[in-house]
């Protein structure tokens, strides 16, 4: 038996190579058909290759949806509470291997490992969360006229599609498969190609868990595949994580056969930080708000609008904290950002920068491609840091999501204008506002035109909170308790207890 891609785990950034099939239906992984498309998958630390991806065919996602719904077909007569039993399990499991299935996360993602942990708690969190939803799922008794009365029975979807992005390849499958479970469908999860290595690990756990062969299954490769999944009459639902472009092409296909969907999208989320902030919070919050997962974060609030009278303050201290920012090694303890995704993803985000300086801004800080001193990580896809001043709207930067580590800084003077500013973006995912004032806190959470508002605080998702975008970033949510909704359907049974009185 090859060894368990975990069991390759006691090592160093440039040295794991994943050789283990990536597909998963049927209770096992699956072996790829055809080798003839393959991608290579880069460690982006290193910028070497860690495995091929082999993209699914159509025979290949036929087999996973069918497999996907002949454990539906059990999955969903079980009781809620035989549900939450088998997923409590699959959190524990995921607790006890969380180390190793975050270290694997980095190798593949690039992001630093203190952040992995955490991605992989708030996955067990989730199963956990919704674990605890399944049994309390039920409809309503309504009393009619003449002793009859009608029910409604809270009821799955079927095989649900969930297709991920590459910046939180683990905590997407889990965001996306913890609700469809909990409700008593079966999901056939796509990965990004760019990291398709840990979504399999969370179907080995599930299957450890004890759900029936196929609850879960996990299919290969990129667009081609990914609209496979959307066209399939074996589909019943699709929720996408993604960018903009690919949002509205999977709502379209889905479209043809009436699929319920959900979509998860881009954002260039607005920060607001008044000057009667508390400083070093507010200063605080807009790191968080833009240097997570090397800034390749749906939600981040990338436009910071700072009240003029405290934009010197502001800028001096975030500047010397971001010129701080320890960049390197992702499985070392104490790096606080990793690599990107990519090196075409490198070079856009530093596109973005250098067009930025064109239109006026002013790099206070990074916004270069960066070489840690370690020579494993020379061909790294690093950067550092970068804060932009002079920054007006109408710019590039301020408009377009980066999705790289990239902060546009930007003066206002008062509330309304601040407001009407930040509104005036097609995204609407997140936003933010840093005020002691708690009536403008409140004020201005109701008039931003966004699906999360923090306040005095920022990129904050505990999975007991719904999260989920307005405008383009997408509708439909993920986590809190509105999920179910979007992962189940309403049955009315009316039921007549004397004669049918017939017009007839
Ligand atoms: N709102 C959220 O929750 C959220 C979370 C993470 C990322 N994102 C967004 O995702 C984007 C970055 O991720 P990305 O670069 O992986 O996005 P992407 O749109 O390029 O790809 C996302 C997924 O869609 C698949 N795909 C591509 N073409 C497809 C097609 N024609 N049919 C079906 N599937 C297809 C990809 O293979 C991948 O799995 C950013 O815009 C980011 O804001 C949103
Ligand atoms: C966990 N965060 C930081 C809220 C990110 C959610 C997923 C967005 O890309």
């Amino acid at each position: 038996m090859e060894p368990s891609t975990l069991d390759l785990l006691g090592t160093v950034t440039g040295t794991v190579v994943v050789t283990e099939p990536l597909n998963f239906w049927g209770g096992q992984r699956v072996k790829p058909r055809q080798q003839a498309n393959a991608e290579p998958v880069f460690e982006p630390a290193t910028g070497r290759v860690l495995c091929q991806m082999f993209p699914c065919g159509s025979e290949e996602v036929d087999e996973a949806i069918k497999s996907a719904h002949s454990a539906y077909l059990k999955w969903s007569k079980m009781a809620g509470m035989e549900r939450a039993r088998i997923m409590l399990e699959a959190a524990r499991i995921i607790r006890e291997k969380r180390d190793k299935i975050a270290k694997l996360e980095v190798i593949n993602n690039g992001k630093s490992i203190t952040e992995a942990v955490v991605d992989i708690d708030v996955a067990w969190q989730c199963i956990e969360y919704y674990a605890g939803m399944a049994a309390t799922l039920a409809g309503q008794h309504v009393q009619l006229p003449g002793g009859a009365f009608a029910y409604t029975r809270r009821e799955a979807l079927g095989v649900c599609v969930g297709i991920g992005a590459f910046n939180y390849p683990f905590q997407v499958a889990a965001w996306k498969s913890a609700p469809a479970l909990a409700c008593g469908n079966a999901m056939v999860f796509k990965p990004s190609p760019m990291t398709p290595v840990t979504a399999v690990l969370l179907a080995e756990i599930y299957k450890e868990a004890g759900v029936p062969e196929g609850l879960f299954c996990v299919v290969q490769g990129g667009a081609d595949t990914g609209s496979l999944l959307c066209h399939h009459p074996g589909v019943a639902k699709v929720s996408f994580t993604g960018s903009v472009p690919t949002g509205k092409k999977v709502m379209e296909m889905a479209a043809k056969s009436v699929k319920h969907v959900t979509l998860e999208l881009g954002g260039k989320s607005p920060l607001l930080i008044f000057k009667d902030c508390e400083l070093e919070n507010a200063v605080k919050g807009a790191l968080m708000a833009n240097f997570l997962t090397q800034g390749q974060v749906c939600c981040n609030g990338t436009r910071v609008y700072v009240q003029r009278e405290i934009m010197p303050q502001f800028l001096e201290e975030v500047v010397k904290r971001t010129k701080v920012i320890p960049v390197g090694d992702p499985l070392l303890d104490d790096t606080r950002m990793g690599a990107l995704i990519s090196k075409p993803q490198l070079d856009k985000v530093l596109a973005y920068v250098n067009q930025a300086k064109k239109e006026g801004a002013r790099v206070l800080c990074g916004g270069d491609s960066f070489v840690p001193s370690d020579p494993k990580l020379k061909g790294g896809y690093f950067m550092s840091p970068c804060v932009l001043d002079n920054c007006r709207d109408d710019m590039t930067c301020v408009k377009e999501e980066i999705f790289g580590p990239v902060m546009s800084v930007l003066p206002f003077d008062t509330e309304e204008e601040v407001i009407k500013r930040a509104n005036n973006s097609p995204f609407g995912l997140a936003s933010g506002v840093f005020t002691r004032d708690i009536s403008r806190a409140h004020r201005v959470a109701e008039n931003l035109q966004a699906g999360t508002c923090f306040i005095n605080n920022y990129n904050i998702s505990p999975v007991e909170v719904p999260f989920g975008g307005y405008k383009m970033s997408g509708f439909g949510r993920e986590n809190g308790q509105v999920t179910i909704e979007y992962y189940s359907q309403l049955k009315t049974v009316v039921v007549e207890m004397g004669d049918v009185d017939s017009l007839f």
